[in-house]
């Protein structure tokens, strides 16, 4: 069914998400299908109807804007250097996630679950495992991440739920892995791509996310770019009022045999103005074992990956950015 494939002209798939909030069967085994077909062709989709409440999103902008707008003094005393659990702020050029290219044209701040430097977890050395950093400057800021961290952790569940259906499986498969799940909220900055960048350069370079579904809040400048691996080219992603982008990560990838994709993505803020996005990374439980699931084979056809945990293969992943 060739046709259905996107094309460079197309546009990535809108799926209304409200049947998983209380709906009937019929139409959740509908959702599931649509994200079936977004799965196994682009990776990457729009979410609609996802019960997010707006004031809190513009909440989120609001502190993040007032974030970066801070001097770089009073951005560094939350440096991400000084944290073991991968919190806080990174300056621009931080981070390189197309290799042989230069650093990415992005500032960002990273937060994850609240755990006590005495929390067991914590003083075992577990993977991006601890306290936050939090803006002392900002008196708002801890609690709008915290409210949206907590909403996205609910709205990773009914995508997971939906993936479950997707995949013909029951709808609380995933329960075991949404139990306890490792996440980061990132907040992302943009300055404008510069009139003669160097060769290469880039928002963010071309990478995969590395873990289970990534949930992305963009504000309204465009700049993201989905690679359709079909005819070799760069899907535009702009912004849609009121939806969120959902993509996969190689975990789902892993998990499936490549039945679902993590698809190549890019930015490049060619708007001329700052740009703030929003990705909240939802990798499920940090000992959960990762192995290809019932029905992704074809008969015949073997594992192409090794079994793993949630745990081993961010921190594998991880490394490869951070070289
Ligand atoms: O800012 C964006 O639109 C994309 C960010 C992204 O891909 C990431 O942080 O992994
Ligand atoms: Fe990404």
């Amino acid at each position: 069914m060739a046709a259905q494939h996107p094309s460079s002209a197309d546009t990535l798939p809108v799926i209304d998400l409200s049947p998983m909030l209380g709906g009937v069967a019929q139409d959740k085994v509908a959702v599931g299908l649509a994200l079936r077909e977004a799965c196994e062709h682009t990776g990457f989709f729009y979410v609609s109807g996802h019960g997010i409440d707006p004031a809190l999103i513009q909440r989120v902008f609001a502190q993040s804007q007032q974030f970066f707008a801070q001097p770089m003094d009073a951005k560094l005393e939350t440096d991400k250097a000084q944290s073991k659990a991968n919190r806080g702020y990174e300056k621009l050029g931080g981070q390189t996630l197309e290799p042989g290219m230069p650093p990415d044209l992005k500032e960002g701040f990273y937060i994850g679950e609240e755990l006590a430097a005495d929390h067991p977890n914590v003083r075992a050395g577990r993977f991006n495992q601890g306290p936050n950093q939090w803006p002392a400057q900002l008196p708002d800021f801890k609690l709008a991440m915290q409210d949206y961290y907590t909403a996205m952790l609910a709205l990773s569940e009914r995508i997971m739920a939906g993936l479950a259906l997707s995949l013909e499986l029951p709808e609380d498969f995933f329960a075991d892995f949404c139990t306890d799940p490792m996440c980061t909220l990132r907040l992302l900055h943009y300055p404008p791509q510069p009139e003669q960048p160097l060769p290469g350069e880039k928002g963010c370079g071309a990478h995969t996310d590395f873990g289970g579904i990534t949930i992305l809040l963009l504000d309204d400048k465009p700049g993201l770019q989905v690679w359709n691996a079909r005819d070799e080219s760069w899907i535009d992603a702009p912004p849609i009022p009121g939806a969120f982008v959902v993509n996969l990560g190689d975990m789902i990838a892993r998990w499936t045999n490549d039945l679902y994709r993590s698809t190549l993505h890019r930015v490049i803020n060619t708007s001329g103005a700052e740009r703030y996005s929003v990705p909240f990374f939802y990798s499920g439980a940090s000992a959960h074992e990762v192995r290809c699931l019932p029905g992704c084979l074809v008969a015949g056809e073997v594992p192409k990956y090794p079994a793993t945990t949630v745990e081993q293969h961010l921190q594998d992943m991880y490394r490869r950015t951070y070289a």
